[in-house]
């Protein structure tokens, strides 16, 4: 078997409690490259534990991730050390966080935002780092002017697609994503999603979006995950699940998105 044919990602019975809280259980997947998969459901559902635990971020309690690295060899991430984990995040991963000064450095230039991946993987020649994030920022669509300009200085959405930028120009296979329109306007949302599935396609990236929302989850993933009380009830491809809705929570998450 060819290693596109098998998983770039193996999730197994991933759990977390928080005190006796039980956030997140028996969570299992795989995820295909080039693949674009959303975890969905309400506030509370444990998507973002999910996420957090797949991406080792927050450890699990009980559970495992496998990730496959460009060489083929699938690696037991909690096996790993923290050096490698943070190596694997700097480079075949990403993560795109909801709030942007999560993901960014709010008082250093977007061109330094944007080059500081890159330098972390041994790039010096400060005239190609310079070029390289002028052109990521015109792909996210952000102008060249304002390579110098520090974050703090921009929108939301310009922010959101500084990011995005930051995250992709190490051309990752993986990246991780959590809700990462929601909290801007209708207009930049739908252009910040235009852009996302465009750079997925082109980049064939594996993607893990958390939402809440049906409509991004449509727009850009192949297959979605619904989660109810820490539990996945119900998984498939999107279309099928979003038309076809088997488990009776996503027949009400589908029915209260169609009501006006
Ligand atoms: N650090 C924490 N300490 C204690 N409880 C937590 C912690 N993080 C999450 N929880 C609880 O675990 C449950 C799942 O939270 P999680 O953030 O994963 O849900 P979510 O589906 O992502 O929700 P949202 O859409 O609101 O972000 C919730 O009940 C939450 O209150």
């Amino acid at each position: 078997m060819s290693i596109v044919e098998q998983p770039i990602l193996r999730v197994q019975h991933l759990e977390k409690s928080y005190g006796d809280h039980l956030a997140l259980t028996d969570a299992s997947f795989d995820l295909w490259p080039g693949e674009v998969l959303a975890i969905v459901g309400e506030s509370g559902s444990g998507k973002t534990t999910l996420l957090n635990a797949v991406a080792a971020r927050i450890a699990p309690d009980r559970g495992s991730v496998h990730y496959r690295t460009t060489d083929g060899e699938l690696h037991d991430v909690y096996q790993m050390t923290q050096a490698q984990q943070r190596l694997l995040s700097r480079t075949e991963w990403g993560f795109v966080h909801q709030h942007a000064a999560d993901g960014l450095r709010m008082d250093v230039s977007a061109g330094a935002n944007v080059s500081e991946r890159l330098m972390g993987m041994g790039d010096r020649h400060y005239g190609k780092l310079r070029a390289t994030a002028i052109d990521w920022l015109q792909r996210v669509e952000i102008d060249a002017k304002r390579v110098d300009d520090i974050p703090r200085t921009f929108s939301g959405g310009m922010r959101q697609r500084l990011q995005i930028a930051r995250n992709l120009v190490t051309k990752p296979r993986l990246v991780f994503m959590d809700e990462p329109t929601s909290g801007l306007d209708v207009s930049v949302q739908a252009r910040l999603l235009d852009l996302l599935r465009q750079l997925t396609r082109e980049m064939q990236l594996a993607a893990i979006i958390v939402t809440h929302d049906l409509a991004v989850a449509r727009l850009l993933a192949h297959r979605m995950m619904v989660m109810q009380r820490g539990r996945v009830v119900e998984s498939g491809l999107t279309d099928q699940v979003l038309d076809d809705p088997h488990h009776p929570y996503t027949q009400l998450l589908v029915s209260s998105v169609l009501q006006p």
